[in-house]
């Protein structure tokens, strides 16, 4: 998760999102696949987002089809738990975690995330239940809660 946060203070601060940071790992062999940070990428990109679209065009491949290159025991770690709801619409990270696994593709296995997200632009995130339901489990890593508060928000007048 330490990675994770130092990927978080790349990110540009905005008022209208959270600095997250996100590292794609494959669980089998503890090698590090892809890392990322909010808006990293253009177009008004998520930390998770910027793994998988990085992973897959190192693969020549467009980030909805990411599954069909991720190992076995891909897992991502991200500081805030993926987005169930986007204010500008977007496709929500929780989707395109889970379309990793679509025809049966092993995709990501596990989520590990720092913290809840805050219910200040889309009310209370419900994604973890639907990663769950997809048989994704999440896991919450405690102890880094304050530091990736102070950088999601670091954009956000006080
Ligand atoms: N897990 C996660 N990773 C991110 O990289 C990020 N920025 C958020 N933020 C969640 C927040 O709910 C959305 O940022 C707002 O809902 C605005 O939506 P956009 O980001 O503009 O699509 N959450
Ligand atoms: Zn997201």
């Amino acid at each position: 998760m330490q990675l994770a946060l130092s990927e978080a203070h790349e990110s540009p601060p905005k008022p209208s999102n959270f600095r997250v940071g996100a590292v794609l790992v494959d669980e089998g062999n503890n090698k590090i696949l892809a890392t990322g940070y909010t808006l990293e990428l253009p177009g008004n990109t998520h930390a998770e987002q910027c793994c998988l679209q990085k992973f897959a065009q190192s693969h020549d491949l467009p980030e909805e089809r990411v599954g069909e290159a991720l190992p076995e025991n891909t897992v991502i770690y991200t500081t805030m738990e993926p987005c169930g709801l986007r204010l500008s619409g977007n496709l929500p990270c929780v989707e395109r975690i889970i379309r990793t696994k679509e025809s049966g593709k092993a995709g990501i296995s596990k989520v590990y995330l720092g913290v809840k997200e805050p219910e200040k632009f889309v009310g209370e995130n419900k994604g973890r239940a639907k990663l769950e339901e997809h048989g994704i489990e999440c896991i919450h890593v405690p102890g880094l809660e304050e530091q990736i508060l102070s950088v999601a928000t670091a954009g956000h007048e006080q």
